[in-house]
């Protein structure tokens, strides 16, 4: 069975990746590539929506796949626990029996990094997060580090929040959930984690580095053929491969 998609933000860089993984596999057709100045209308009939533009434009997308009856795969960084929680919410109350995967990464890398920072989190009190990406990303933090101090937290559980001292100065970074995530934006990088856990007399730091955009391929993939069987709202790749992480919603 062939599954046509949608791609908003058709003419961005992610959004030219899933394009050419489209056309490339036998069993995704495009629907429609929409751009800024696209109507939302052109969303209608596809099986399922990709959505990877910006984010203050990612809400309104999102509502009108619901309300087009098409399952939604969310790219776009920005999105909160919060304002997941409401999607949630406009989801049951629509007509759409279609489920809405949001995928902060698509890199399977990352998804294991986030993981096992958060299985580690039980066994350290001090925790941060440092991303680092492009000059161009728009929105801070990534929604990848929110991700995964929401994970960290909902890991840590009835143990309470990390050790964070002095989180009331500017310098120490946004606090998430919690943890202090750190940003940076800059040339010569295209995305990178780190999370540093700290312990009695030692560290334990969690890397990942996306060193080309080829990551997010498979991934892209696996959410799109997921995506039309896929009921109510899900959070995160991991859900899709298979891992057990706590729930942070
Ligand atoms: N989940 C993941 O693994 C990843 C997520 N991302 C996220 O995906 C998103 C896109 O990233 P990237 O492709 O690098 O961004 P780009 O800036 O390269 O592309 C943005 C796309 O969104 C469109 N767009 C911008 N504003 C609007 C709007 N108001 N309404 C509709 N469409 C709009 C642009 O259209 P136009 O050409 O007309 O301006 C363009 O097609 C970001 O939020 C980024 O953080 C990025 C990498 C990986
Ligand atoms: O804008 C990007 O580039 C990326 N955005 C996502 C995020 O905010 O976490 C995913 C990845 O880090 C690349």
């Amino acid at each position: 069975m062939t599954i046509t998609v949608a791609v908003a933000g058709a003419t961005g860089k992610m959004g030219r990746l899933a394009t050419r993984l489209i056309d490339e596999a036998e069993d995704l057709e495009l629907h429609a590539g929409l751009d800024s100045s696209s109507s939302l209308d052109e969303l209608a009939g596809a099986d399922v929506v990709l959505d990877v533009t910006h984010p203050a434009a990612s809400g309104a997308i999102v509502d009108a796949a619901i309300a087009a009856g098409a399952a939604v795969v969310v790219g776009t960084s920005g999105w909160s626990r919060e304002r997941i929680a409401e999607v949630e919410v406009r989801l049951r109350e629509s007509d759409s029996s279609r489920g809405i995967l949001f995928v902060p990464n698509f890199s399977v890398g990352s998804v294991l990094g986030s993981a096992f920072a958060a299985f580690a989190a039980r066994h350290f009190d001090s925790i941060e997060i440092v991303e680092a990406h492009h000059a161009g990303k728009v929105d801070s933090p990534s929604g990848t580090a929110v991700r995964t101090a929401e994970l960290i937290a909902a890991s840590r559980g009835e143990m309470g929040p990390v050790s964070a001292p002095h989180a009331d100065q500017r310098a120490r970074g946004q606090l998430v959930s919690g943890v202090p995530i750190h940003s940076l934006r800059m040339d010569g990088i295209l995305a990178d984690q780190r999370v540093v856990l700290g312990g009695a007399g030692e560290t334990l730091q969690v890397v990942h580095t996306t060193i080309a955009a080829s990551a997010y391929e498979s991934g892209i993939l696996l959410a799109l053929r997921r995506a039309s069987s896929a009921e109510g709202v899900t959070v995160g790749l991991d859900a899709l491969l298979g891992l057990e992480l706590p729930d942070a919603r």
